[in-house]
């Protein structure tokens, strides 16, 4: 592939509400957005997810561009592409640092989609043609908040809803959202704000029919996941402990999980991602797609994800507008009665609105091959 040029963009953005899970409050959101260019003028995007402080994963903003510029950058410079495959092996010298690797490995889909003439779901061997979708809330100042926010978005027709709960904000919080809502799919993401010496406290969730609880215990482990399993009924869903295939695949084996969330950043890119789908589809475990409070750019990527066929649990890609007063692709991501229409047109099938780019740019650097 031609590329002629990358262009790293800063974009500095701020979310409508802010969001609050069990580890801080985020409101402004600064993120990377890199533009990979060929000779033909085809522009291809891809969304770094690093929030600014690492309390997610060890990745931020700033260890995403250092990443990137100092290695990833130069490493595509010197080695060819023939295909977005090609990109991840590219990377292997550098351990880790998946965000910053999907970020440019992203770009390069979208652009080699396009060069194509094809939706990048198409490309990555998705045929759904419109995706359902739910929606995460983060931990509401009270009880009563919370219902209101779960009543507008049921009332928008989300298909599933996603509370963040942690020690304190958890039984009594299920307890009245399931009576407001017997019938509504809901989950709880607990961000690792748990241990094993809570299991009979959380032995109390499965009298609430959840769908599942994600990442209960701690951010690196996968064993006692499994042991706390064993212990209850609810599913475990793994977020923050899957980095890659052998991660996926090492806690299948265990029983650590009975779903898995799919992000691509965390994982290191689509082709992982999408590798990590085929396993679960071999082995029968569901999986769905993550968000990373994304603007339009990674939003668009995990819809093109989502068409692949494991994906058959709602996942966390809301509207632009929930997120956004205004977002920095054309048209902006639209739910309407919990599903979202893939789009047909080639790469990640959004323009993008480069007056908005622009105005959310805070900096900018230029790397020509
Ligand atoms: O709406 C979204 O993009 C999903 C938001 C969400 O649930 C999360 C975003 C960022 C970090 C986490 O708190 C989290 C998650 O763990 O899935
Ligand atoms: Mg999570």
């Amino acid at each position: 592939m031609p590329i002629q040029k990358i262009i790293l963009r800063k974009l500095k953005m701020t979310l409508n509400d802010p969001f609050t899970t069990s580890f801080g409050t985020m409101q402004e959101k600064e993120f990377f957005i890199a533009e990979a260019i060929d000779s033909g003028g085809n522009r291809g995007f891809g969304e770094s997810v690093a929030f600014t402080v690492p309390w997610y994963s060890e990745e931020s903003v700033q260890t995403n561009f250092h990443i990137m510029d100092d290695f990833l950058i130069k490493m595509l410079q010197e080695n060819e592409i023939d295909h977005p495959n090609d990109v991840l092996d590219i990377f292997s010298p550098i351990r880790r640092n998946n965000m910053a690797k999907s970020t440019l490995e992203g770009a390069i889909w979208d652009l080699y989609a396009k060069r194509e003439g094809i939706p990048l779901a198409q490309l990555l061997g998705g045929e759904k043609t419109e995706i359902d979708v739910g929606i995460s809330i983060g931990i509401q100042p009270t009880v009563a908040d919370l219902i209101n926010t779960i009543d507008h978005y049921v009332k928008e027709g989300y298909k599933r809803i996603k509370l963040k709960i942690k020690p304190g904000w958890d039984i009594e919080v299920l307890r009245e959202v399931r009576r407001h809502f017997p019938n509504t799919l809901i989950m709880a993401d607990a961000n690792s704000a748990y241990t094993l010496d809570d299991v009979d406290h959380l032995k109390k969730l499965d009298e609430f029919d959840l769908m599942m609880i994600e990442q209960p215990l701690a951010h690196d482990d996968i064993v006692d996941h499994a042991k706390l399993q064993a212990e209850i009924n609810t599913p475990i869903c793994l977020d923050e402990s899957i980095h890659s295939l052998a991660d996926a695949r090492k806690a299948v084996e265990l029983g650590s999980c009975k779903i898995i969330n799919v992000k691509i950043g965390r994982v290191g890119g689509l082709r992982e991602a999408k590798r990590i789908h085929d396993f679960c589809q071999e082995q029968d475990v569901p999986v769905w797609c993550g968000g990373m409070l994304e603007a339009g750019v990674g939003r668009a990527h995990n819809i093109a994800l989502t068409t692949l066929p494991q994906f058959t649990m709602p996942g966390d890609t809301a509207g632009s507008s929930r997120y956004w007063k205004k977002d920095i692709i054309k048209p902006e991501v639209v739910v309407e009665n919990g599903v979202i229409k893939v789009p047909d047109k080639p790469g990640i099938g959004y323009d993008m609105d480069d007056e908005a780019l622009e105005q959310f740019t805070v900096e900018k650097k230029e790397y020509v091959f």
